[in-house]
């Protein structure tokens, strides 16, 4: 129930009133208190750039990934008004607390989708501009296309040649059309769908002379790989941890000088989380001795609301998509 003290915390943090702030939170004010604007003290101490009152908010346990009514988090404010110390703290916090907990990490597509098992077990239906799941979820759409190019360039330029390239889930094989243009020496391509399996092979994907189709999910056909000089990672249906998982192969499955990539779809639909993951996979990354620049591509054009007609989720709704390019941190030294 509301207390008086909780809505007097909200004015305390427009103030940007430690002291205040403080004896409201010891007289037991709550931190996650959303006032009738649906904001909480902490939204509003960011949105003012109090970075003081910030940091005493958070460490009273106010929640840093609440949403306001037009989706924005005390992170989205900060970033929006420019207030640079208001937004370190929300962000070192917020990654702190996603490494911990991983409340807000789900996968770049489809988080409605109930298991991945499910997922592979059902049909897809195959569309002109997108495959779609069972449960109206877009498992891939033609929007992406500038982005697999992007993606294909990146890993395609890591030597002299394009050498031996991995690409880890083909749906409408946007960015294997893309790497094909690279002429690499041999391109393997992992797909776990039997529907997405049939489909590459009436196209004539297992005909190609370079190409070498491993039909199954990565994670039981890895060890049958080999190492590679660029790897493009996009699987639908799976979360943050699943990645994660394959990133402690790529000691063995990227070879010296080689470039890594992922689709970058986390938290597609919030700003500030989106940043977080981005420096949260960076951070992971670097712990196991690789180094990420994340490359900005303007998305806006690409993307209308006619597209997501008949999608349960739009999976994007920012308007710069980070490309990761990733190598080894003593091969980018
Ligand atoms: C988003 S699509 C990939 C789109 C692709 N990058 C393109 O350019 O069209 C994801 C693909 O990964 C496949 N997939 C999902 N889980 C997988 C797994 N564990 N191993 C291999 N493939 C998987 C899906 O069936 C789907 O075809």
């Amino acid at each position: 129930m509301e207390k008086p003290s909780d809505a007097l915390l909200c004015a305390a943090a427009i103030a940007g009133d430690c002291t205040r702030l403080r004896d409201l939170l010891l007289a037991g004010a709550d931190a996650s208190f959303f006032d009738s604007d649906g904001m909480t003290p902490l939204m509003h101490a960011a949105a003012g750039g109090h970075a003081d009152a910030v940091r005493c908010l958070l460490d009273a346990g106010a929640p840093w990934n609440a949403l306001s009514p037009s989706n924005l988090s005390a992170g989205d404010l900060a970033m929006e008004n420019a207030h640079q110390e208001a937004f370190d703290i929300l962000l070192n916090f917020a990654i702190q607390a996603e490494l911990v907990l991983g409340t807000i990490a789900r996968r770049g597509r489809g988080e409605g989708t109930a298991s991945h098992e499910e997922y592979l077990s059902d049909r897809v239906a195959f569309g002109e501009d997108r495959i779609m799941d069972a449960k109206s979820e877009a498992v891939m759409m033609a929007w992406e296309k500038p982005l697999m190019e992007a993606h294909a360039r990146a890993i395609c330029f890591s030597g002299d040649d394009c050498g031996r390239i991995l690409n880890v889930g083909f749906g409408m094989g946007l960015v294997d059309e893309a790497i094909q243009r690279y002429k690499p020496l041999e391109h393997t391509i992992v797909e776990a769908h039997p529907d997405v399996y049939d489909r590459m092979i009436r196209s004539g994907w297992g005909e190609k002379e370079n190409v070498k189709i491993v039909f199954g999910k990565w994670q039981d056909v890895l060890h049958q790989l080999g190492s590679f000089d660029g790897i493009f990672f996009d699987t639908f249906g799976e979360y943050y941890e699943d990645m994660r998982e394959f990133h402690k192969y790529l000691y063995r499955l990227l070879k010296p000088g080689g470039i890594y990539s992922y689709f970058n779809g986390f938290c597609g639909s919030n700003a500030f989380f989106h940043v977080v993951y981005c420096q949260l996979v960076a951070l992971e990354l670097g712990d196991l001795g690789y180094s990420t620049q994340f490359i900005p591509l303007p998305v806006k054009e690409c993307l209308s609301e006619d597209i997501w007609k008949g999608v349960k989720h739009k999976y994007w709704q920012l308007d710069t998509y980070n490309l990761p390019v990733v190598q080894a941190s003593h091969d980018s030294e």
